[in-house]
């Protein structure tokens, strides 16, 4: 249900927001507070802007030519560095638990404990394949990975403007860090957290580091250096960017928060998904694959001097 906007009293700045030809696929529960939210992001300015953003299928593209993109397991997967029976392996997990992973009736406490084992299971066989660290870079070049439309004005505005973005991934981080070298939008302002591979002294690969991060425990939880928010902790606006139901706690280890503006992207299953994105994002990209909308709000925020 969207509410109407109470044109007596609020300027509709989303109108300006969502270009013309998005318009049937831009939704809001709340016209009037994602206005009042947009207001008071833009009147803190960039200096009291974060931003917070998933990876996979957030920053990188859910479709391209009417075919699915790889999130960043995926490209791993379907590379010469896995042989054929692991990478079988690895698709029937795929199919297995990522409808689990998207299923909008399980609650986040019962798709919970359906991650880990698919992450775990994910790592183990990953990990008897010896990825070797030198042969990531030629795997993304031919992964066919493209980030979002746009997604260069989004990342060269925040350099620019000195916006910092963390990017929180459940994705493999050495892999994603190549899709955004390889793009040249890997700046001194983005900060990675993500599952890193731990490879031994031949570059081989021998573990992950640190705590298992999957969809839903993207939060503070998994957050063992808590000085990034810390030292962010002037910027009180916070812009966060997500695909899944568990990315809307992304921002929660972030030390004071004044006004937060949640984007879902909703990649697929629209109607199925709808009411769910609707309660869990302020605005709602229904199979958009640019970074348009994003990027004008950002564009208000900068300008206000
Ligand atoms: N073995 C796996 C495990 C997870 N995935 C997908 O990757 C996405 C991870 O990252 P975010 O950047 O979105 O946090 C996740 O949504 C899974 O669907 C996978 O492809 N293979």
């Amino acid at each position: 249900m969207q509410v109407p906007l109470n044109a007596d009293t609020m300027v509709d700045l989303v109108a300006d927001m969502v270009p013309e030809s998005l318009k049937e696929r831009v939704r809001m529960k709340n016209r009037e507070h994602v206005n009042e939210i947009i207001e008071s992001l833009r009147r803190g300015g960039k200096e009291k802007l974060q931003v917070i953003s998933d990876f996979d299928m957030t920053l990188s593209r859910f479709k391209c030519d009417g075919r699915r993109c790889p999130t960043s397991y995926n490209i791993i997967e379907n590379s010469h560095l896995v042989s054929e029976t692991c990478r079988n392996k690895l698709q029937e997990l795929f199919n297995t638990y990522c409808p689990l992973e998207k299923d909008t009736k399980k609650t986040t406490e019962e798709k919970y404990s359906l991650m880990v084992k698919w992450w775990s299971d994910a790592h183990d066989l990953l990990i008897q394949q010896k990825v070797p660290k030198q042969e990531i870079a030629g795997a993304v070049k031919e992964s066919g990975a493209k980030l979002r439309d746009e997604c260069n004005s989004f990342f060269k505005g925040l350099y620019s403007n000195e916006v910092p973005l963390f990017i929180f991934s459940a994705g493999i981080g050495d892999v994603l860090e190549e899709v955004l070298r390889q793009a040249d939008v890997l700046d001194k302002n983005v900060t990675v957290v993500a599952n890193y591979m731990d490879f031994d002294e031949k570059g081989l690969l021998m573990g992950f580091k640190g705590e298992l991060i999957h969809t839903y425990n993207k939060n503070s939880s998994v957050l063992a250096d808590t000085k990034y928010f810390q030292q962010q902790s002037e910027r009180t606006n916070i812009l966060l960017l997500g695909d899944s139901l568990g990315d809307p706690t992304m921002a929660d280890g972030v030390t004071r928060v004044d006004s937060i503006l949640k984007i879902g992207f909703l990649n697929d299953k629209v109607e199925e998904n709808r009411e769910a994105y609707l309660e869990a994002y302020d605005i709602v990209l229904e199979e958009v694959e640019t970074m348009e909308v994003v990027n004008r709000i950002l564009c208000f925020v900068y300008a206000r001097n």
